[in-house]
């Protein structure tokens, strides 16, 4: 049995320490409102993030980080992106030991264009910390709470480490891979939040499966391009944190960034829809951030940059879907169109 304290009580922050109860974990919930902690504490349950879970007594909350991770060896991240780093910064001080920094957020800081691990890394001095690992894959929350079957996914540099969160979170319910490329696993869990925004869009406007198919599609193929020149490996984007989490998030209701999507889709404002949800949408900011880098590293990414336009610059939707539609003519696969420009193959 480990001690684990989970920083961040949202949706998926609960669903997580659920897991590690069921495991017989000892597993401490911070959150940072002290209503929510008593309410988890008393009554087992977190209304507002997991409405008709009942949480096991294994879960004990707490609303100070100091007492939360006291005697805690690891430690599971799951602050939205935006966060991460206040977060990280009112945590550090209150590390005594060198901690795993396990972390299951999806995003890229626009300011700066860093993934999480990299925030982690930059926030946490090498002395607090063993190692960091990602845990990503296709998971929603909802569908986790009520153990119904989920795999995903966790990667560090340090296998021996991966395979310690691997044994920490598998269950018959929750079956969990280890894969090297951080990289990969990162950008695949970010950057499918962009393509479930476009999906939800695409159903809001009234398009059917063959649109979603498209964008599902060719959205991998963008998500693929900006990884690979990333330095990630490429066959991470056909595995579980790629085609898998990019299929769950645009085609499930459960998913807060299709959902936001759809109602875009329907006409509403970006503000509006925002404060409807109450919950993080990751792939407004993820959506801004990828524009920019993909720019930067001149990688062409066009479903990407219409939602961008859509999103900050007031583009009207079923024009950014008419835009996609007449592109100039190109091959599907890129390798194709290289081997010809070089003479290669016709
Ligand atoms: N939900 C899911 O199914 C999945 C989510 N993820 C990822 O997990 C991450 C967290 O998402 P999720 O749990 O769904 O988000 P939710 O919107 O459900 O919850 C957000 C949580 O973060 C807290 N929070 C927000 N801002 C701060 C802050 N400045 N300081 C401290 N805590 C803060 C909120 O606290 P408060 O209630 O007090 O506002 C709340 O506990 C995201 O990156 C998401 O992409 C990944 C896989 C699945
Ligand atoms: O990452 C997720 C599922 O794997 C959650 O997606 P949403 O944030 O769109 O709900």
């Amino acid at each position: 049995m480990e001690k684990v304290a989970v920083i961040g009580a949202g949706s998926w922050g609960t669903a997580l320490a659920l897991v590690l109860a069921d495991n017989g974990h000892d597993v401490r919930l911070w959150g940072r409102r002290q209503e929510q902690i008593n309410e988890i504490n008393t009554i087992h349950t977190n209304e507002k993030y997991l409405p008709g879970v009942v949480l096991p007594a294994g879960i004990v909350g707490y609303n100070h980080l100091k007492e939360a991770v006291e005697g805690v060896r690891t430690l599971l991240l799951v602050a939205p992106t935006k966060a991460m780093r206040e977060v990280l910064r009112d945590l550090v001080p209150v590390l005594d030991e060198p901690v795993t920094l396990v972390h299951a957020s999806k995003g890229i800081e626009p300011e700066t264009y860093k993934r999480v691990s990299e925030i982690i890394e930059e926030e946490v001095p090498a002395e607090k910390r063993r190692s960091i690992v990602v845990l990503s894959g296709p998971s929603h929350a909802e569908e986790v709470s009520l153990r119904q079957p989920t795999t995903v996914t966790v990667s560090s540099s340090a296998i021996e480490e991966a395979e310690f969160v691997q044994d920490l979170f598998i269950n018959q319910n929750f079956r969990v891979y280890t894969n090297p490329d951080i990289v990969g696993v990162e950008l695949g869990g970010a950057l499918k939040n962009i393509i479930a925004l476009g999906a939800g869009m695409s159903d809001g406007l009234g398009y059917g499966d063959n649109a979603k198919a498209a964008l599902i599609t060719r959205g991998l193929a963008e998500i693929a391009r900006l990884g690979t020149k990333m330095g990630a490996n490429p066959l991470t984007f056909s595995g579980l944190t790629g085609i898998g989490d990019l299929i769950v998030t645009c085609t499930s209701v459960h998913s807060r960034n299709w959902r936001a999507g759809n109602m875009l889709g329907k006409g509403e404002a970006l503000d509006d829809v925002l404060k409807k949800m109450g919950m993080v949408v990751e792939g407004v900011r993820t959506t801004k951030a990828a524009y920019q880098l993909a720019k930067q590293e001149m990688v062409e990414m066009p479903i990407t940059s219409v939602l961008h336009d859509v999103l900050f610059d007031g583009k009207d939707a079923k024009e950014a879907v008419d835009e996609l539609m007449k592109r100039s003519r190109t091959h599907e696969v890129e390798d194709v169109s290289s081997l010809i420009s070089d003479g290669l193959a016709e």
